[in-house]
C-alpha cells in the first residue's frame, strides 16, 4: 500500500465540464504537493474498473473528479472488490456533474483551491452505504445518497437530454415528465410492518439532497447507521406547483401524503406487468423486486473540518 491519490476523471461529467478543468486540477494538486497518478474514463462505469485495478497496485486514497454518478460507479468498484476493506479506502471527490447532490451534504467546496486545501487535510468521516439486492437476479448495487422508486427513477431515465440545461435540468425534467406519470402500486416492509401504497416516488435516502438539490427526506445523517425513508402518495400537478419550495427546503416530508420512516433494512415488491423505473445515486438500475440492507461506516470520505 502507498500513500499517492489515484484520480479517476469522468470527462463527460456537467455535460463535459471536467474535460476542460482537468490540467488545472492537476496543476493546483502538484502546487499542494499532493502526489498522484490519473486515468481518464473512456466509456460508461469505467470508473469500476479503474478503481479496483487502482486498489490492487497498492492505492487507498482515491479522488473522483465528475458528478454523482462518477462517485456512485466509484463507491460500487470499491465494495465489489475483497483486496482491501473499504472502511481503510479514503475517497474524496473534486465534483464537475450536472446535480453535484453527494458534495453538497458535506459543504464540500466548488472552489478548486478550497476543496484541494480540504483533501490534502485528509479529514475523513466514516459514511454508511446502503446495498441493494435484486430479489431474482441478487445482483447487488451500492449507493452513497439516495435511491429511489418511481417517478424519480423516472425523471432519471429522461435526464439526459436535459443535461445540457445545467444546474435546472431535474426540474426541467419533473416537469416535462410529471403530466404522463401515473403512480404505482409498491408493498414496503419495513420494521415488521407491511405498507401497501399507490405511491408518486419512494425513496430511500442516507444523504441530504437529489435531484439537483431537492430536499426529499428528512434530516438524514449518513453516519447514524439508518435510511431515512420518504413514501409519497400519489399527487397531482397543482399539488407538487403549489408545494415547489417545499422540495427544496425539506418541508414536503411534513405534508399529509407523506410518511417518513427510519430503519436500516427494507423491501419492496413492485406490481406485476409495470415498467416502474429504479434509480441509485441518479444511476438507472434494473427495475425487480428487492431488499436494501444498510452497512454502517462503510467508507471513509474526505470532509471539510467542521468550523
Ligand atoms: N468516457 C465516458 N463516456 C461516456 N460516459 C461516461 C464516460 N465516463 C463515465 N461515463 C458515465 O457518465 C455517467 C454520468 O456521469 P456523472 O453522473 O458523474 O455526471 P453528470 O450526470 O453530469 O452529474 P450528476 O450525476 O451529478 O448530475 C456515469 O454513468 C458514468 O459511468
Amino acid at each position: 500500500m502507498h500513500n499517492d491519490w489515484f484520480i479517476i476523471i469522468n470527462p463527460t461529467s456537467g455535460n463535459g465540464k471536467s474535460k476542460k478543468h482537468i490540467p488545472k486540477i492537476l496543476q493546483l494538486l502538484k502546487q499542494q504537493q499532493i502526489t498522484y497518478n490519473y486515468a481518464i474514463t473512456k466509456y460508461v462505469k469505467h470508473e469500476f474498473e479503474l478503481v479496483q485495478n487502482a486498489i490492487t497496485n497498492g492505492y487507498h486514497k482515491i479522488i473522483s473528479v465528475g458528478g454523482d454518478g462518477t462517485l456512485h460507479n466509484i463507491v460500487n468498484g470499491i465494495l465489489h472488490q475483497s483486496v482491501l476493506s473499504s472502511s481503510l479506502i479514503k475517497i474524496a471527490v473534486i465534483p464537475f456533474g450536472t446535480g453535484n447532490d453527494w458534495v453538497k451534504n458535506y459543504q464540500i467546496s466548488k472552489d478548486l483551491s478550497k476543496n484541494i486545501s480540504t483533501i490534502k487535510s485528509e479529514h475523513t468521516t466514516y459514511q454508511d452505504i446502503g446495498k441493494i439486492t435484486l430479489n431474482s437476479t441478487k445482483t447487488i448495487v451500492y449507493f452513497n445518497n439516495l435511491a429511489g422508486i418511481g417517478f424519480d427513477g423516472h425523471v432519471v431515465n429522461s435526464i439526459g437530454k436535459y443535461k445540457k440545461y445545467g444546474a435546472i435540468s431535474y426540474l426541467l425534467a419533473v416537469f416535462v415528465g410529471f403530466s404522463k406519470y401515473k403512480s404505482v402500486d409498491l408493498s414496503i416492509e419495513l420494521d415488521n410492518k407491511i405498507i401497501e401504497v399507490n405511491s408518486l416516488m419512494t425513496l430511500i435516502g442516507l444523504c441530504k439532497y437529489s435531484g439537483g438539490g431537492m430536499r426529499l427526506t428528512e434530516k438524514s445523517d449518513p453516519t447514524n447507521g439508518l435510511f431515512d425513508i420518504t413514501i409519497i402518495k400519489h399527487l397531482n400537478l397543482a399539488t407538487v406547483l403549489v408545494n415547489l419550495p417545499k422540495l427544496f427546503n425539506g418541508k414536503i416530508t411534513k405534508h399529509r401524503k407523506v410518511t417518513t420512516y427510519k430503519t436500516n433494512n427494507i423491501s419492496i415488491s413492485l406490481p406485476k406487468n409495470k415498467t416502474v423505473f429504479m434509480q441509485a445515486d441518479g444511476e438507472l438500475i434494473d427495475s425487480e423486486n428487492f431488499t436494501v440492507e444498510l452497512i454502517p461506516k462503510a467508507i471513509q470520505v474526505i470532509t471539510p473540518k467542521k468550523s
